[in-house]
């Protein structure tokens, strides 16, 4: 059950059971803040009850929720049954615990975390580092520690013990190493480390604004969100040894993390804000939304401690860049808004001026208090050079290379030289990613995929790029009995997060996607992407391959690549540098099948265009009803078509066409997929023997005639005999077969 004591502070009010010793406690009626609230730790997945904008959930034990019809309306009493709070056990024994001692306690009680907030050495500030060696070097907050030894990260990926130690000496980084590399924790931490290294906050007073992440998309923000939070996450009491279920003294949290992104309620939002945070991740839309109407918002950007370009290149790609060109200004000390003023634009300073204007800036304190991270998978070397030169020489900033450059020109690096670390791998794809492709006409590409599909279930990252086509796949695959969910910007945020939340709980599943999935989305182990069409641009390229192979996971992704589609290809790989498509190995596809799948795929089609004629007739028919009826018109009796009984509606027999169509594909999706060279009489008399397979249950389950296999096994194995096929000429005519495709 929720309650809501504050209208911004959400609790969980358990009414649970009384075990026998509780029996005996006196039940006390309290009010709704004297009861013992115990802190949540939250699920780390993104989720819409999580992220609308809680500061922290609680929930309490023992209360029994007597509701009291009066005069004035219903109210709700709370009687108070378990074991008192930690401080109400010094109540002489037997003594009877009023009501007044409890509020009495209360206030003792608040006073009491008010003093624990002030003082250092608390229990969640003791770790013991020698759990964690490998951390040692950047004596890091025990909090941190503690949530990096209960999720195992035993230690800094590359990255973060390249950035770590610069970031902690509070100079400004830009970081570029492969996706899934742990990057959200090489700059989290250091903003994390910051707060937590600063006197707590007391209960009343109003937090300000520390560190500012901007990202791209509404899932990213909300993910990183998530991550930062886990990482300030202590242990529950019934987690603690030396604490028996008595909840802890009530406070503030740490550090509070708020997300701000669209689609979820502003209101919410604006009200969190109102409140104060520390760390704030937005998109830049709904960020610059809100803070055209709260000033005291963009009052807190100038005195921001960190800000953070999260996947940078994205953002400005997907037509933010007038709103993050907007905030990054607010984040900007008087000393550079002069610098960024259009009568300065296109001077050149030379060294010496500007060594003078960075110690005035230092002298004012002023813009020395802002640390600045920029991370991605993909910021280009000569943007990497461009920066640097640029902030050593005094810049042209009517010369710069790019939209990015000229942001980055913008930002308010502390330093003349920013630290660019750049772990970006020499072959761009991690090591651990098998990139494969498969050559077939547009039209046949549904075929294709619902092989890929059935041959290797998993969990698959489908991209293609416009939502039309997801539209059009996702009752393909629901027909076809995959578990299908959409994601595209056209979704209500609820609907895009629950797709999500289902995506990555359900092992067997696909998420079809446009590009607001490629960035950043860290969903575990996915283990296929597939593009359903070649990516607009080598960037889009490496960061949806990105989504698989994540923190040294293996992963495979599958290029569908019509004949039209080839130059792109090779001007997106070429581009990369160090890829030709032809490297890039052809997935072994078993023709014979293919032609048994067309029938299954073409019948759902057939299904899905009846079912839409259907339901636009039945569209139209109610626009023409309504609007007939509005005008007061009457219709005459064509339109009515035989709704008068006379005969059976055009909408039944289209629906019992339907219904036989359907029985049709229930039919062929429940007949066996049976390879070529089984006998279907004798199975031991076949080609294949798949006999032992089906006795140590090895076998494809959906795919009589194969091995329960993975596409990066085949795939190696197919390059193997490939080779093989090439050292002897006299290859098989079934392996250099081409299926002939969909036709009539
Ligand atoms: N030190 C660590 N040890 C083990 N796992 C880690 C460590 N740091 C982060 N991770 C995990 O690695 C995964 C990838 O991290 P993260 O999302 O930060 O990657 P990223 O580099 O930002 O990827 P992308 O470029 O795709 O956004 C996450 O699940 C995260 O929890």
């Amino acid at each position: 059950m929720l309650l809501s004591k504050k209208a911004s502070l959400k609790r969980k009010l358990k009414s649970s059971s009384l075990n026998s010793s509780r029996k005996k406690s006196k039940v006390v009626p309290v009010g709704v803040d004297e009861l013992p609230w115990k802190t949540l730790t939250r699920p780390s997945v993104s989720g819409v009850e999580e992220d609308v904008g809680l500061l922290m959930l609680e929930e309490v034990e023992d209360v029994e929720v007597v509701y009291e019809d009066t005069g004035s309306g219903r109210f709700a009493k709370f009687n108070f049954k378990g074991k008192a709070p930690q401080v109400v056990e010094d109540t002489p024994e037997g003594g009877e615990t009023t009501r007044a001692e409890i509020t009495d306690v209360s206030a003792e009680s608040q006073k009491l975390s008010d003093e624990i907030l002030e003082n250092e050495g608390s229990e969640e500030d003791t770790f013991d580092t020698d759990a964690l060696p490998n951390w040692a070097p950047h004596t890091l907050h025990p909090i941190l520690l503690q949530s990096l030894h209960r999720r195992n990260f035993t230690d800094p990926t590359p990255i973060q013990a390249k950035a770590l130690p610069v970031a902690l000496k509070g100079k400004d980084v830009v970081g570029i190493a492969e996706t899934g590399s742990g990057k959200t924790l090489a700059y989290g931490i250091p903003i994390l480390q910051y707060i937590l290294s600063k006197p707590k906050t007391k209960s009343n007073d109003k937090r300000q604004l520390k560190a500012l992440i901007l990202a791209p998309t509404r899932e990213l923000a909300l993910q990183v969100s998530s991550h930062l939070k886990a990482c300030l996450s202590t242990p529950g009491p019934t987690e603690k040894s030396d604490d028996a279920g008595a909840p802890r003294a009530k406070g503030p949290p740490r550090v509070s993390v708020a997300a701000i992104v669209g689609g979820m309620s502003a209101q919410k939002q604006r009200r969190v804000l109102e409140r104060g945070v520390d760390v704030l991740i937005a998109t830049p839309g709904r960020l610059w939304d809100l803070l055209s109407e709260d000033d005291s918002l963009a009052t807190q950007l100038k005195a921001l401690k960190f800000l953070v370009l999260d996947e940078a290149d994205r953002m400005i790609e997907t037509g933010h860049f007038a709103e993050l060109d907007n905030i990054v200004r607010l984040t900007l000390r008087q000393s550079r808004e002069d610098d960024n003023d259009p009568e300065f634009l296109g001077e050149q300073r030379d060294d010496e001026e500007r060594e003078i204007a960075d110690g005035e800036d230092n002298e004012d304190g002023g813009k020395d208090e802002l640390q600045t991270f920029v991370f991605s998978a993909t910021l280009s070397k000569d943007l990497q050079k461009n920066l640097k030169k640029a902030k050593r020489k005094g810049v042209n900033r009517k010369a710069t290379a790019s939209t990015l450059d000229e942001l980055l020109m913008k930002l308010d690096f502390r330093d003349p030289d920013p630290e660019i670390i750049d772990l970006s791998p020499e072959g761009v794809f991690v090591s651990s990613l098998k990139q494969s492709q498969v050559e077939c006409m547009s039209a046949d590409k549904d075929v294709y995929l619902y092989y890929f599909l059935l041959r290797y279930p998993g969990r698959s990252l489908i991209f293609l790029s416009s939502i039309d086509g997801i539209r059009r796949l996702s009752p393909l695959m629901e027909l076809l009995q995959l578990k299908a969910f959409p994601l595209h910007s056209q979704l209500q945020q609820k609907q895009r997060l629950k797709n999500l939340d289902r995506f990555k709980s359900i092992p067997n599943s696909i998420l079809l996607a446009t590009d607001i999935a490629a960035r950043g989305l860290d969903i575990p182990a996915v283990d296929h992407v597939i593009h359903y069409q070649i990516p607009r641009s080598a960037d889009v390229y490496v960061h949806r391959n990105g989504r698989t192979a994540r923190a040294s996971r293996e992963g495979f992704s599958l290029l569908m690549c019509a004949p039209d589609e080839k130059r792109i290809l090779r001007g997106l790989l070429s581009s990369l540098g160090t890829l030709d498509s032809n490297e890039i190995p052809d997935m072994p596809i078993e023709i014979d099948l293919l032609d048994k799948l067309k029938a299954r795929v073409q019948l759902a089609r057939k299904i899905d265009t009846a079912q839409h004629k259907v339901k636009k007739e039945k569209h139209d028919k109610n626009w023409m009803r309504e609007t007939a009826e509005a005008m007061e018109l009457e219709l005459d009796s064509d339109f009515a078509d035989s709704d008068d009984g006379a005969g059976p509606k055009r909408s039944d027999k289209h629906d019992s066409k339907n219904a036989q169509l359907k029985a049709e594909l229930k039919h062929l999706l429940s007949q066996p997929l049976i390879a070529r060279g089984i006998s279907k009489r004798y199975i031991t008399s076949g080609a294949r023997d798949i006999v032992n397979e089906l006795i140590d249950n090895s076998h494809n389950r959906t795919m009589l005639g194969f091995k329960h296999s993975d596409a990066r096994t085949d795939l190696v194995n197919y390059k193997t005999s490939a080779r093989k096929r090439k050292a002897k000429p006299e290859a098989s005519v079934e392996e250099t077969e081409e299926w002939t495709g969909l036709g009539s």
